[in-house]
């Protein structure tokens, strides 16, 4: 069974993948994929620059995170263009590593993937985890964790469908404003219906 894991921004999806991984169970991270195809040579690595210009590398030659993300999270046409850089790059790996961890004999899989619902992708999973925070909450978290003033933070949470709108669409709903201690407690009640399920 693969499992789409999303949320929105710095509602905890990597908290949860640490859980998950914890519990020996697989997780593809397209946020991590995402960093990879953009590497020095890699196919998007020169589509990027050639659209957004060498002003975009840091002096290594590796692409300058933090001013690509002040572009393209002011400006709805430029995060599409980017998007439509690094989206198929990211599906086609996270496509060959879904099969190599289903060939490996893995029962379930998850795919801990941010733009699930924005990019349409519900049709490569079987079941939708939603990891859920309030929007204060959000904020709060991106403001303590990323070194982004209240704006910044605003932009890249507008980037992304409301939080309570992908909560709705969840099979199953980590709710991650509490503890890390509950969360983990709804973590392990979530695998214990997944296996009962695939037992059936
Ligand atoms: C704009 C970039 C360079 C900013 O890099 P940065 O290191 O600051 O952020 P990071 O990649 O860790 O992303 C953090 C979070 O931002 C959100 N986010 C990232 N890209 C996007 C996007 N295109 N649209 C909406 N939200 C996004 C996601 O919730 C993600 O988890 C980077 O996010 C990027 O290349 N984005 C395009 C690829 C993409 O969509 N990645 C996310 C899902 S695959
Ligand atoms: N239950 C919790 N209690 C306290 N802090 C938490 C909790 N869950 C997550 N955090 C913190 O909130 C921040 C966001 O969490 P995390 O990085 O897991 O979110 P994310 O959804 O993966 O974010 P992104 O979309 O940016 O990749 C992190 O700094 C994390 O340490």
């Amino acid at each position: 069974m693969i499992l789409g894991l999303t949320g929105g921004i710095a509602t905890g999806k990597s908290t949860v993948t640490a859980m998950l991984r914890e519990r020996g169970i697989p997780v593809i991270d397209a946020d991590q994929i995402a960093r990879e195809v953009v590497e020095p040579g890699k196919p998007a690595y020169e589509a990027i620059v050639e659209h957004f210009g060498k002003g975009i590398l840091l002096p290594n030659g590796q692409i300058h995170r933090r001013l690509l993300g002040e572009i393209v999270f002011s400006d709805e046409g430029q995060r599409q263009k980017l998007n439509s850089i690094v989206h198929p790059e990211v599906r086609k790996v996270m496509r060959e590593q879904a099969e190599e961890a289903e060939q490996s004999g893995a029962p379930i899989v998850f795919m801990d993937i941010p733009l699930l619902f924005e990019s349409k992708l519900q049709h490569m999973v079987d079941k939708i985890v939603v990891v859920y925070a309030p929007e204060s909450q959000q904020l709060s978290r991106m403001l303590e964790r990323d070194e982004l003033n209240e704006e910044q933070a605003i932009k890249r949470l507008r980037a992304q469908w409301p939080i309570e709108q992908k909560k709705q669409l969840a099979d199953f709903l980590i709710d991650n404003q509490g503890s890390r201690a509950e969360t983990e407690t709804q973590v392990d009640q979530m695998l214990q219906k997944i296996k009962a399920e695939l037992a059936r």
